[in-house]
């Protein structure tokens, strides 16, 4: 167990690999992993499940404030259940990815989600685990104190074919025009909200749109790597420096 539990800190669009990467950066780093979109993506199933229309902003907010959520963080098994329900599937589905944005972009939703955000880092950091955590604002707003902060970016173009590949096992013009609304469109929605396609100041940004998927992982381990002081050996005066 690390004795100074890191907090890594991943941002980026859709598409640009945050989770597939953050995921294996926590594996191969031994660290815990919390996807915070998930978080919106689950209360955004609740309030679906509840017939709550989700432009009723003041009732959405509410639900954020009691909705039984169980986050899971271990990256080799990310789970999620809401009032006891496994969602994990349910909150991929291409309905709920075009609604999201209904939830992400309300603000007193969003200073929910913060609290809870920086109460589950809370808690692994006092459970002595590091932690990777992955989004939108994690560098601007959740996290801007992690120990390493980087926001992964990549081409419209590359994101596209990576989403379409992911949901049809092709990255043909159909494809790519059916998974427009859920890159294109629904970052241009929480854009609004969190600026996640430059990365902020002392934030590392990566391109990855020419990147394989290791090398993504790669550049990332790499950085914290450089970052990360080697401790030099300790001598006492009368040694001789050996
Ligand atoms: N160079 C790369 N870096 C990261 N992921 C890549 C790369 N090349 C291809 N991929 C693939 O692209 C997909 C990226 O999906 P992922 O869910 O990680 O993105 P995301 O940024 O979290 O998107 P979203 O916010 O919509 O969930 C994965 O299937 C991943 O394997
Ligand atoms: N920190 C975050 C995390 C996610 N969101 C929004 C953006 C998406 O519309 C939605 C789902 O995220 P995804 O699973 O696609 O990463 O939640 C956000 O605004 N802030």
């Amino acid at each position: 167990m690390p004795e100074n539990p890191i907090t890594i800190a991943i941002d980026g669009p859709s598409g640009s690999g945050k989770s597939s990467v953050s995921k294996q950066v926590a594996r191969e780093l031994g660290l815990t992993y919390l996807d915070t979109g998930a978080m919106y993506r689950a209360l955004t199933w609740w309030c679906l499940q509840q017939g709550i229309d989700l432009t009723d902003t003041q009732e959405v907010a509410e639900q954020a404030l009691t909705y039984p959520l169980e986050i899971g963080t271990d990256p080799d098994a990310p789970s999620i259940h809401v009032g006891g329900t496994d969602v994990a599937a349910a909150i991929r589905e291409t309905a709920l990815s075009e609604q999201v944005s209904h939830i992400a972009t309300n603000l007193a939703v969003r200073a929910t989600m913060r609290d809870q955000q920086r109460q589950l880092i809370a808690d692994a950091r006092h459970a002595g685990a590091g932690i990777v955590v992955e989004g939108r604002d994690i560098t601007t707003v959740i996290a801007p104190d992690a120990d390493h902060r980087f926001l992964l970016t990549a081409s419209e173009e590359a994101r596209l074919a990576r989403r379409a590949r992911e949901l049809f096992d092709t990255d043909d013009a159909q494809a790519i025009a059916a998974t427009h609304n859920q890159i294109v469109r629904r970052d241009a929605a929480d854009a609004t909200v969190s600026a996640f396609f430059e990365p902020a100041p002392g934030v590392v940004g990566i391109d990855t749109s020419d990147l394989t998927f290791e090398q993504s992982v790669g550049a990332v381990l790499d950085a914290i790597a450089q970052a990360t002081p080697t401790p030099t050996p300790f001598h006492t005066p009368d040694d001789g420096g050996n």
